[in-house]
């Protein structure tokens, strides 16, 4: 490979491997920044190597996490075999190569960013160069601490490598000047002038008042034993200065701002729509909710919604045959106006200074905007929309941002606590911050003469990004709608206050209980009671783990190997669309076609409550589409009784342990799991391994065979035959997952 001088491509390849999207949201916009910086890049997911030819590569950028037990994640399962390959043919194969690797991981595995690890490990082994250290990012104490500054530092390391168009960004500043008035850096220095700003003010105000706010429990008392504080990140410098309109472009601004009243969607949609770097199916459009209903029952503990979004003609056209069941779309949504109303009026912005359109402009030269808000350096908004669109308000608190907000703080309490929270004193503390899930705003409460500039504040959030839902209708049914069926999230944690318990050792159980709210799914409840629901800003997001069913066969029937799925609660939704598409292919198929086995395991609380898609699911096994139907019901023992239905999936799915071992192990059955990762993801794993275990003790000869397929075979040497053990099953599945027979839609 290091002799292919002529094959080599200068590009600079930005790869993933992702679970559950970390990854590859963080992969995609360290790419998409790369790309407004002048370097010639491409952008792929590491299964694809085929595709784009990893081999030729001479530049690559990796951002890949960690899954299950120190894990890659399934959509690079195909890469390491071929790594495996080119490294064992030629020790050097890979010296022709250059690369830079992100890994993601929790230190609460006990195989930390293990996926990050051994790609570095192999990579140097092969010849190949790092031209930027490694990252290791931990999700348990916030990913960005590790990721923001690794990104930051790439830039420099990557222009030495690799050629670079352009030295500055594409956005321009140009425009800035033209429409500005004079620069500030404080909002609350600025002279508001009653007749300019047409909003009234008093709604937002009205909505700072709803807001509550959650009172942390934290315990600062050891910070009282303590001689010295260390190990406090370094304050991120300034970068961002705001400066209003002057009254010509403010009016102009206004009078765009009148024509949007029927969007929900960042002011600055049609610069989103304008488009993705790599590939236009992916660009944002304008949607409308066509309708709405409530799926569970009223006395359901969640709300559970299908809403149907109608695609505009042009935006169907356009993804026509470039979507299919199983993948999903992104919503842009923003932060609650109440949660936005409420950080602005603690900051001290009156909510008609917060509505007044204002360009940001970067203090030092030397130092970019980061990267969403550098649109802002060109096209006005108000700082009540950056606040709402562009600033994630909810995402657990940094180090850094603590840091940087102890030089907002007029009081010394304030600044002292911020301090040890962020220090390495107060690691404990800190986590249990993070576990009370605060919102920007309960931490700014809970430091009361905090008070940093609201451009300060805005450039040390990180960005909001857009929320996915599966796809729940196949395009045969309709290829211009979308339908996605979610809960609403809306949870209460349980907190124990630090000083009740010291007071009364009694009360020490007595917790309390703080309620939270999702970003994306209660905003989509509010729009869906409006009697005329505004358009939305979407993207398709095609699923890149091949979750998808396979394509039917040449001479038109359906691909003739069954089916199983298991999908919970609303991870039942892409197979909804998988039946869709299912019962499509049975219909235009040869007379002499046979229907292959498809059998779905649902799982919900209780028939009367949360049975989701029961009349679609008895409709298609009655219509022959749906050979078998497994479903379990959790918290009703009577049903359970009744009905003979376990409790749990996994539970239904040991029960008939034999039925679907046989399948996979001897009928090629394709296995699909859709849900949450640390739940049902972890759950079918085990339950695969015990279900293959149990059923390979009485089959030694096979349990022999199929050991010895394993890439590393740990086969006894022992010519006896030995069953297979748990290590060998779950490498089982990992094979299985490789070769597309065992595919999960993941999400965290
Ligand atoms: C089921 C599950 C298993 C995980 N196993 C590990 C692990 O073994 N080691 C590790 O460092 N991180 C582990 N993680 C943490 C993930 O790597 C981390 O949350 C990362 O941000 C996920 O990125 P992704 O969304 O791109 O997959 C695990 C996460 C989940 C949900």
């Amino acid at each position: 490979m290091s002799d292919a001088g002529a094959l080599i491509d200068e590009r600079v390849a930005f790869l993933y491997a992702s679970q559950t999207g970390n990854a590859e949201s963080i992969s995609y916009a360290v790419y998409e920044e790369a790309a407004k910086r002048g370097f010639s890049a491409s952008w792929h997911v590491l299964d694809d190597h085929e595709k784009f030819g990893f081999n030729s590569l001479r530049t690559i950028v990796f951002v890949v996490s960690t899954t299950g037990d120190g894990d890659p994640p399934d959509n690079s399962a195909r890469f390491w075999r071929v790594l495996r390959k080119a490294t064992r043919a030629d020790a050097k194969a890979y010296s022709h190569l250059r690369f830079a690797i992100l890994g993601l991981g929790d230190t609460n595995y006990s195989n930390f960013c293990n996926t990050a690890q051994r790609l570095d490990r192999q990579l140097l082994a092969a010849g190949a160069t790092a031209f930027y250290p490694t990252g290791l990012a931990d999700d348990g104490t916030g990913l960005e601490e590790v990721v923001e500054p690794w990104i930051e530092g790439l830039w420099p390391a990557l222009a030495r490598v690799a050629r670079c168009s352009s030295t500055t960004s594409s956005d321009g500043d140009g425009a800035a000047g033209d429409t500005t008035a004079a620069v500030t850096d404080a909002l609350a220095a600025l002279d508001v002038s009653d007749g300019d700003s047409p909003p009234s003010a008093e709604g937002a105000e009205a909505a700072a008042a709803a807001y509550e706010f959650q009172p942390l429990l934290l315990d600062f008392r050891p910070m009282a034993a303590l001689k010295a504080i260390t190990g406090a990140p370094r304050v991120p410098p300034a970068v961002c200065a705001g400066s209003f309109l002057d009254d010509d472009a403010e009016g102009r601004y206004w009078a765009a701002a009148a024509q949007r009243d029927a969007l929900a969607c960042p002011p600055w949609h049609a610069e989103l729509e304008a488009g993705s770097p790599q590939d236009r199916t992916l660009a944002p459009f304008l949607a409308t909710i066509a309708s709405a209903t409530q799926i569970t029952a009223p006395e359901a503990l969640k709300r559970t919604l299908l809403v149907d979004v109608a695609l505009p003609s042009a935006a169907a056209s356009h993804v026509r045959g470039r979507w299919h069941a199983g993948d999903a779309f992104n919503i842009f949504a923003p932060n609650d106006a109440r949660l936005v109303a409420g950080v602005l009026a603690r900051l001290g912005v009156d909510a008609r200074t917060a509505q007044r359109p204002m360009l940001l402009q970067n203090t030092d030269p030397a130092i970019e905007l980061p990267a969403h808000l550098r649109r802002f350096s060109t096209t006005p908004a108000s700082i009540q929309d950056m606040l709402a669109w562009s600033a994630d308000l909810c995402s657990p608190p940094r180090k850094q941002l603590l840091r940087a907000l102890v030089d907002g703080c007029a009081e010394a309490a304030d600044r002292d606590r911020l301090l040890y929270l962020c220090s390495r004193q107060g690691t404990a503390t800190f986590d249990e911050l993070r576990r009370q899930q605060p919102t920007v705003l309960d931490i700014l409460c809970a430091f009361p003469s905090c008070k940093p500039q609201p451009t300060r504040l805005l450039e040390l959030l990180p960005p909001l990004p857009p929320r996915s839902y599966s796809i729940c209708n196949a395009p045969s049914e309709s290829d211009a709608r979308w339908q996605i069926a979610f809960n609403v999230v809306e949870y209460e944690l349980e907190v124990v206050d630090p000083f009740s318990r010291a007071e009364d050792p009694v009360l020490s159980a007595a917790a309390t209980r703080i309620r939270r709210r999702g970003v994306c799914t209660p905003w989509l409840e509010e729009l869906t009671r409006r009697a005329a629901p505004p358009h939305i800003l979407v993207a398709l997001r095609p699923n890149l783990n091949a979750f998808r069913l396979p394509p039917p066969l040449p001479t038109g029937a359906p691909d003739p190997r069954p089916v199983l799925m298991v999908g919970p609660g609303t991870g039942v939704a892409p197979f909804i669309g998988f039946l869709q598409q299912r019962a499509c292919e049975l219909a235009a198929m040869p007379a002499d076609g046979s229907t292959p086995f498809t059998w779905l395991f649902f799982g919900c609380r209780s028939p009367a409550h949360d049975y989701l898609f029961r009349n679609e699911t008895r409709a298609k096994l009655d219509a022959g589409v749906l050979g078998r139907l497994s479903v379990c019901f959790s918290r009703d023992p009577e049903a359970r009784a009744k009905h003979g239905a376990e409790r749990y999936v996994q539970d239904a799915m040991l029960q008939r342990r034999d039925e679907i071992a046989d399948l996979m192990l001897n009928k090629n059955a394709l296995l699909y799991v859709c849900g949450d990762a640390k739940g049902i993801g972890k759950d079918v794993n085990e339950a695969m391994s015990d279900i293959l275990c149990g059923y390979l003790e009485s089959r030694p000869e096979q349990a022999r065979d199929l050991a010895a397929q394993l890439p590393v075979s740990k086969a006894p040497a022992d010519p006896a035959p030995a069953p297979l053990t748990k290590a060998q099953a779950l490498q089982l599945l990992t094979l299985w997952a490789t070769r597309r027979r065992y595919l999960r839609d993941l999400w965290a």
